[in-house]
């Protein structure tokens, strides 16, 4: 009895000891814990939500002014913080990006990334690491960039043809620019993926049902859908998105199932013979081959379902971005027209006026830089980067930012901040020239006022492609073409609104009239 009592005493004692341990270590835990960042007061369940609107980067933009740097919102279950200058960008992507550089695991990964396969969702480790390393050896090394220049020049020649054609049909009514650099740069891109020209009217997927495709992909690709908060609204698919991500899901994958067959079907080819057999999709099923022991894969036995996954990031990822990226650049030159007349300027005294320009011209092209650069500041194409999530709870700015918070970086904000920038909503390239008061900014990823790309381990994976592709775009626009608005529209009254999604878009496409300035057979492809 005795000894039952002593037991029990004792079971007593480290109760309570434990209790009391426990409170202290969560006082002291509350006392030096740093407080949570500011952020408007929500409502019960939903939090924020409602007050994120229709525009969500302009209210982004808007609470910046009032909670400054760093501030949270409450997204139905999900904590998310906003970060909105230069510094504190910097703090989350460089000092603590080891903890920053997973993402979170939103629908649209489920679904377009095959489970959080593919890069873009994929969380950090070794099979990110070994999806970047392959596209950085095969796809984006200068020396493959380099053998695929042609593909490109190619690409934009026809498409300065089309626009030549189309110069007496576009009188009043003009082309639709956006449109037709989306082609190109998708047939592009798909050059370099697989060997095919993706919107080949003859030859390539139905190209209509392709167009649609692309129009729903980033429309659903947005950054902020309700379904990633609120489980059960994902569960019960109120909104019919996750129906929608199946079915676009479900083409990806017809499609590309068919390509890799056609492939596969093909003699192989070895990676060191042919050019043809240098697409990526050629240097993956090589690599997949049960043979290969290849230092490039770590071993990791690639299967088709990587593949697609892979191959519908980087076109995701890819077309888009870079057309409305080139697609502004030429709204705000129509506003501008004294900035492209000193653009064509530059063109003409390396290029001439006998033929269209090639890569091998833009070394030395300050103006034309400087016009990328400013496009990208005021219209970055991807407003907030892609989410990314901590991994674990660290303290940011004198703010405690708990564990599984996701991160948006406010690179529209800090674009068009006047603390960063003068005369922060003007136009002006020549900040980025020579002596100018920007000239030393570029877009890679360390300069963190200008974060097009991102930064840090999860910087854009296509920044080489991507910056080649929209200056040879951009560069044969401005040199190959005088640009006029169609009857009844003027550069002033031209509207500037955007829609949001993972990339702004004009809610207006541009539609304008190319006018050939260079000898005529210098379109001739
Ligand atoms: C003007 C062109 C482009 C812009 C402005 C752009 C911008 C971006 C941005 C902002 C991110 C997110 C970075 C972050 O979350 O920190 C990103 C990621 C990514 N981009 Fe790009 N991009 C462009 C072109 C391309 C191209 C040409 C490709 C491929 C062909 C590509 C493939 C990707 C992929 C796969 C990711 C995900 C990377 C990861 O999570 O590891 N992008 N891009």
């Amino acid at each position: 009895m005795a000894s039952l009592l002593l037991l029990l005493t004792i079971l007593l004692i480290s109760t309570i000891f434990i209790i009391f341990m426990i409170s202290i270590s969560n006082k002291k835990n509350k006392t030096n814990k740093a407080p949570l960042p500011p952020g408007p007061k929500g409502w019960p369940i939903i939090g924020n939500l409602n007050q994120i609107g229709s525009k969500p980067h302009e209210t982004l933009h808007t609470l910046s002014k009032i909670y400054g740097p760093l501030y949270r919102l409450q997204l139905g279950s999900v904590t998310v913080v906003v970060a909105n200058s230069p510094d504190v960008a910097s703090q989350f992507l460089r000092t603590l990006d080891t903890n920053f550089c997973n993402r979170p695991q939103f629908t649209i990964g489920e679904y377009m990334g095959y489970g959080y396969r593919a890069p873009g969702s994929m969380p950090y480790g070794p099979g990110w690491l070994m999806f970047r390393r392959l596209c950085n050896i095969h796809l984006f090394s200068n020396k493959a960039l380099d053998d695929l220049r042609h593909v490109r020049e190619e690409e934009v020649s026809l498409l300065a043809r089309k626009f030549v054609q189309a110069k007496d049909t576009s009188i009043t009514v003009g082309v639709e620019v956006g449109k037709e650099l989306n082609a190109c740069a998708a047939n592009a891109l798909t050059r370099a993926l697989f060997r095919r020209r993706v919107f080949e009217e003859d030859n390539g997927p139905d190209v209509e049902e392709f167009k649609k495709v692309l129009e729903e992909n980033l429309k659903l690709a947005t950054g902020l859908n309700i379904e990633d908060f609120f489980p059960w609204i994902k569960a019960l698919d109120v909104r019919g998105f996750v129906a929608k991500l199946k079915r676009l899901h479900r083409w990806y994958d017809n499609t590309l199932t068919k390509i890799i067959d056609e492939h596969k079907s093909k003699p192989k080819i070895a990676i060191e013979g042919e050019a043809e057999g240098k697409d990526l999709l050629s240097v993956l099923l090589r690599l997949k081959d049960a043979d290969v022991k290849d230092k490039e894969t770590d071993n990791y036995k690639l299967t088709d379902t990587d593949i697609k996954a892979l191959l519908t990031d980087l076109f995701i990822g890819g077309t888009d971005t870079t057309s409305l990226m080139v697609e502004w650049a030429l709204v705000e030159l129509i506003r501008h027209p004294d900035i492209l007349a000193a653009a064509q300027k530059e063109l003409d005294s390396i290029v001439g006026q006998s033929r269209l320009v090639s890569e091998l011209d833009l070394s030395d092209i300050p103006l034309l830089e400087a016009i990328i650069k400013e496009t990208f500041r005021l219209h970055p194409p991807v407003p907030h980067l892609i989410p990314h999530t901590a991994s674990e709870a660290c303290e940011v700015a004198g703010y405690y930012v708990p564990k599984a918070t996701v991160l948006l970086v406010n690179v529209w904000t800090i674009c068009r901040d006047p603390e960063v920038w003068s005369r922060p909503m003007e136009f002006d390239p020549s900040r980025f020239l020579p002596g100018g008061e920007n000239a030393d900014v570029d877009v890679k990823g360390s300069h963190f006022e200008l974060i097009p790309f991102g930064a840090g381990r999860r910087i854009c994976l296509g920044m080489r492609l991507g910056m080649r592709m929209t200056t040879l775009l951009l560069a044969s626009l401005v040199h190959g073409f005088d640009w006029a608005l169609p009857d009844g529209l003027s550069p002033e009254n031209m509207n500037m609104d955007v829609e949001y999604g993972l990339t702004l878009e004009r809610i207006v496409p541009l539609v304008a009239r190319p006018i050939p300035r260079l000898a005529p057979n210098a379109y001739v492809v």
